[in-house]
């Protein structure tokens, strides 16, 4: 189990004046969303909770431990980023790529096991690219590239999962499906995972948070139960945009009104 908190954490977006102090605690089972508009800070909020950009105050721990005091291999078994935008290094296989999921719990030269593999495989299974697994990711459409990140941090099995923008480039069915991962990771018995993702679609997030984090372009933020934050007139504010409200299957439901 392990839990991720923000503790009077301050995001360092270029250009911009300090916005709130965020103090949050992602538990585990817990699904977060971070929603706002573009070029509010999500990226840079999901960067800093990783360890990836250094804040201007604050703090981010892990169990209570401050990231900057754990290593960065013990950080990348416990935590696992899917990232908005990546670019292919060197030519690899669908296959390959998924097994560096595996290299924060390898040695310097230990090459994968037979474990290693059968959790990579079943990753690919689970994000439908099994059937990718010889191919080159340079080959791969957009779609097929964001199910194999997100299956390369499955195989990666972190106790913590930040995800930028998961459903990019995803299709409805695949949308459902990576947002049923992500749920069931947190859900799991016994083990639930702490998830937290940046989103810009209103209705899943309605549909499969527990718990919203709303940033502003201004640093101004505000965060907590799903119920309490998805207030319309809050929403039209965040995304300057008019909006028009209705429910179905219990979970409300938002369409931006011309
Ligand atoms: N290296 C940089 N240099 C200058 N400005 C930067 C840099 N990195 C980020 N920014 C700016 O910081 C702001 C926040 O960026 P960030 O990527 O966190 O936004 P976001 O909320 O994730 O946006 P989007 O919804 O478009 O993905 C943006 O205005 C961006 O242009």
């Amino acid at each position: 189990m392990s839990r991720l908190e923000a503790r009077e954490l301050v995001i360092d977006v270029p250009g911009r004046r300090s916005g709130q102090a965020l103090s949050f605690s992602i538990e585990p089972g817990q699904v977060w969303g971070v929603l706002g508009p573009n070029g509010a800070g999500k990226t840079t909020l999901l960067h800093t909770l990783a360890g990836l950009r250094a804040p201007r105050g604050g703090q981010v721990l892990i169990d209570g431990r401050p990231l900057a005091a754990l290593g960065r291999r013990q950080v990348a078994r416990l935590l696992g980023l899917v990232f908005q935008d990546r670019q292919d290094g060197f030519p690899a296989t669908v296959r390959e790529t998924a097994l560096i999921g595996r290299h924060p719990w390898l040695s310097a030269w230990q090459m994968e096991g037979g474990e290693d593999l059968r959790l990579a495989e079943a990753a690919l299974e689970r994000l439908d690219v099994d059937h990718l697994a010889e191919r080159l990711v340079s080959t791969l459409s957009g779609g097929e590239r964001q199910r194999l990140a997100i299956a390369t941090v499955l195989t990666q099995a972190p106790r913590i999962w930040l995800a930028d923008e998961p459903t990019n480039h995803l299709d409805l069915h695949h949308q459902t499906a990576v947002m049923a991962l992500l749920a069931e990771q947190a859900a799991e018995a016994g083990e639930g995972r702490a998830v937290m993702m940046c989103l810009h679609d209103l209705n899943l997030a309605a549909r499969w948070c527990d718990n919203l984090l709303l940033l502003y372009p201004d640093g101004e933020a505000c965060w907590g139960p799903r119920d309490a934050m998805l207030e319309p007139a809050a929403l039209e504010a965040l995304y300057g945009q008019r909006l028009a409200t209705a429910e179905i299957d219990g979970a409300p439901v938002f369409v931006p009104v011309r």
